[in-house]
């Protein structure tokens, strides 16, 4: 098969020949039906500690723009479902090619334009490629955070103005050190679905504990257009660059909130 992307040719019908557990029983996205979750008073609110990094890229893996650490820097999450710390890995999109569609995660069937994801794996592991590995769904923490537009979002401007720069597949660009992570997250991380699922890319391993807010961020019309920019490794606008949802099968969706 030819590396797996989001085209007729090699896109989410596709991925189950290479990946069989993508017709798992835990798979990730899904649609978030408000009707179908159930509160638990006793999820906390999470807290993420994100240390600026020295060394870190932004760079663009031909199925989605990425911010990539080069090590750990002690940038953790804790709280909220998580038992144990986590460590932060890399940060990523998913877009559309109108604000019609984008994210991956829907909520009661509505697609947002867009959805970021804030990677973290379980620090119990001797590394993230070990947590992907670890089997079960404590392995890494996702923090799912919907985008629609609205006012320009100034935390991410330093990563959207990059963008330019990694418009072609295999590029990369240092991101300035100065670059402050935290300011992306809102000041309280409460209100949010969480529910055992997969990553959402090959391989779609089931080891993923999801926490997708309920509050969406805003970006810029002019942020988004520069997202509809990018080219993926076929040399094609890589906007489309989600998963349709999966089935819930037999999993309970959570909410911090009632
Ligand atoms: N979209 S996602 O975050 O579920 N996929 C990933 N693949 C490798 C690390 S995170
Ligand atoms: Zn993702």
């Amino acid at each position: 098969m030819a590396p797996w992307g989001y085209e007729k040719d090699n896109g989410p019908a596709h991925w189950h020949k290479d990946c069989p557990i993508a017709n798992g029983k835990n798979q990730s996205p899904i649609d978030l039906i408000n009707g179908e979750v159930k509160y638990d008073s006793g999820l906390k609110p999470l807290t993420a500690k994100y240390v600026p990094f020295s060394d870190a890229k932004f760079l663009n893996n031909g199925h989605s723009v990425q911010f990539q650490p080069s090590a750990g820097n002690g940038s953790e999450l804790t709280g909220g479902p998580l038992a144990v710390k986590y460590n932060f890995e890399q940060f990523h999109f998913h877009w559309g090619n109108n604000d019609t569609e984008g994210s991956e995660h829907r909520v009661d069937g509505k697609m947002y334009p867009a959805e970021l994801h804030f990677v973290h794996w379980n620090s119990t592991n001797p590394s993230f490629k070990d947590a992907v590995g670890s089997g079960g769904p404590n392995g890494l923490a996702v923090l799912g955070f919907f985008l629609k537009v609205g006012a320009e979002n100034a935390a991410l401007k330093p990563i959207t103005d990059l963008i330019p720069k990694v418009k072609d597949a295999g590029t990369s660009v240092t991101v300035p050190s100065n670059f402050d992570m935290q300011a992306i997250l809102p000041a309280t991380l409460t209100d949010y679905y969480t529910y055992d699922g997969s990553l959402t890319t090959p391989p779609l391993a089931e080891c993923v504990k999801w926490i997708v807010f309920k509050q969406p961020l805003e970006v810029s019309a002019a942020q988004m257009e520069a997202f509809r920019s990018v080219i993926n490794r076929d040399g094609k606008p890589m906007g489309g660059n989600y998963r349709p949802p999966c089935p819930l099968h037999d999993r309970a969706v959570k909410t911090s909130f009632k």
